[in-house]
């Protein structure tokens, strides 16, 4: 039998149970993971609340070609129904002072998830950084569990005091004050990296990105970076008014505006971009996320925007305002020339991986890291905006400027297209080693 059905073979008899943090921006990278270890064989069990597994349910009749993914619901106690109602039970449209009560919520279902691996019985988990009662629950049942994170800077958080800067307060604050059942972020972490089978940490990176991290924190063993796990961008409805609007624009000419799932630009942060758009002269697309609950914004995008700027951008043909966009097919469109972006990690990967160049406007949690990596691979420009700086109508502009249409940008936007193709030749090669070692600890566990 040849090394490859030798290597299916195996893979048929390995189901695996993933479960990704709450947040879309987790579970978009664990459902991408998901399809890959599909493709090579193994049986995946994808266990999400109802609410995050939706998304996938919408698009699932479409992706027929990964019948051996099921997608399995974990349910929260009831005694948290009250204070946070199915809808809530993602980060997505969150309000913020609900972020904890998630988190507790999420640990509570533990014997439920204990309950779905009696069921099921898989040969291994992988799990994400906010969740060690998974591994916990795994390890009860003599299952192997491996960490899967999605946040490619984890790797560089340290124990200990940290360094504050006005620019990572937020973050530090994140990870080493916020507490939950006891236990701080980093801690949550720290707990999810050492209760990983045979030490093993899977990453969102590629062997180019972790050549810039260097050494990892010491609590880390041995990371394996799966690739970008790029979404392929999947057909949804209603996308065709935006595609139908970007296929009749000039290679390069539309700048594509975003800052993820989960942040809600305040009414001062809004003005300011939509001047910066306006100055910029360039033609753009721009998920305005809104949520009444968040940071004092009006109820109403009509109101939140400047005057008259609705009817002005639609007049001129100049843009398009939405609340949520097929963010991977926009970027891998010829007509996409720069990317506001919050720098959240999958963003930032899909722009390198479709080679265009990134004006990086991080906000929090990881977002500053993940653009000075960018800045670093030369891919990127960066407009300071919390801390001491805010966002302003000014600076959006100058920068939309240079990356997109500008002399001065040209080296950026050449670097940009010169990182993708590089990438795109070794993807492969990268999550073979990944399965590999997935089925070797497998291996190991049964002899
Ligand atoms: C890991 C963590 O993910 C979080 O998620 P967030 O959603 O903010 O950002 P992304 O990681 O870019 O993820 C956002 C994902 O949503 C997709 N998208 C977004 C907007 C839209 O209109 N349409 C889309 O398809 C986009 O393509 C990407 O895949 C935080 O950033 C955090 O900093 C990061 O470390």
């Amino acid at each position: 039998m040849s090394d490859m059905m030798e290597s299916n073979k195996r893979e048929k008899s390995v189901s695996i149970v993933m479960l990704p943090y709450l947040a879309h921006g987790h579970v978009s990278p664990f459902y991408e993971l998901a399809k890959r270890l599909s493709n090579k064989g193994f049986h995946i069990y994808f266990c999400s609340t109802p609410i995050c597994l939706e998304p996938i349910r919408n698009i699932n009749h479409f992706d027929q070609d990964h019948m051996n993914i099921q997608l399995i619901d974990l349910q929260f106690p009831s005694s948290f129904h009250q204070e946070l109602p199915p809808h809530y039970h993602s980060t997505k449209n969150l309000p913020p002072h609900l972020h904890n009560t998630l988190l507790a919520a999420f640990d509570a279902s533990k014997p439920a998830f204990s309950d779905i691996l009696k069921t099921l019985r898989p040969e291994l988990v992988i799990y994400d950084v906010f969740q060690p009662w998974a591994a916990e629950a795994a390890r009860e049942l003599n299952i192997e569990a491996v960490l899967f994170t999605v946040m490619v800077q984890s790797q560089k958080w340290k124990p200990g005091v940290p360094k504050v800067t006005e620019s990572n307060k937020e973050l530090m604050d994140q990870l080493f004050k916020n507490s939950v059942n006891g236990m701080t972020t980093l801690q949550r972490l720290f707990q999810c990296v050492t209760s990983s089978s045979g030490h093993m940490v899977l990453i969102k990176s590629t062997t180019e990105i972790q050549a810039k991290f260097g050494k990892p924190a010491d609590v880390f063993g041995d990371i394996v970076p799966v690739g970008c796990l790029l979404q392929k961008p999947q057909d949804h409805a209603g996308d065709e008014k935006i595609m139908d609007w970007l296929n009749k624009k000039e290679a390069s000419s539309v700048v594509f505006v975003s800052f993820g799932s989960e942040i809600f630009l305040s009414q001062e942060e809004i003005e300011e971009m939509a001047h910066g758009l306006e100055l910029s002269n360039v033609d753009f697309i721009w998920v305005v996320r809104f949520h009444g609950e968040h940071n004092n914004v009006k109820k109403t995008i009509h109101e939140a925007l400047p005057q008259g700027f609705l009817d002005r951008i639609q007049i001129q043909g100049k843009g398009l305002i939405v609340d949520w966009a097929p963010q991977a097919k926009i970027l891998a469109h010829t007509s996409s020339g720069g990317f506001v972006s919050h720098c959240g990690w999958s963003s930032t990967v899909e722009a390198m991986m479709y080679g265009v160049p990134i004006i990086a406007i991080p906000l929090k949690h990881d977002q500053p890291l993940n653009a000075k990596l960018a800045v670093d691979m030369g891919v990127a420009i960066e407009v300071p905006a919390r801390g001491e700086k805010k966002i302003t109508r000014h600076e959006v502009a100058k920068a939309i400027k240079t990356v997109v249409v500008e002399e001065q940008g040209k080296e950026v936007r050449r670097r940009a297209k010169e990182l993708s193709e590089n990438w795109k030749k070794k993807e492969d090669e990268e999550f073979h080693v990944a399965v590999e070692k997935l089925l070797q600890l497998v291996q190991q566990s049964k002899n």
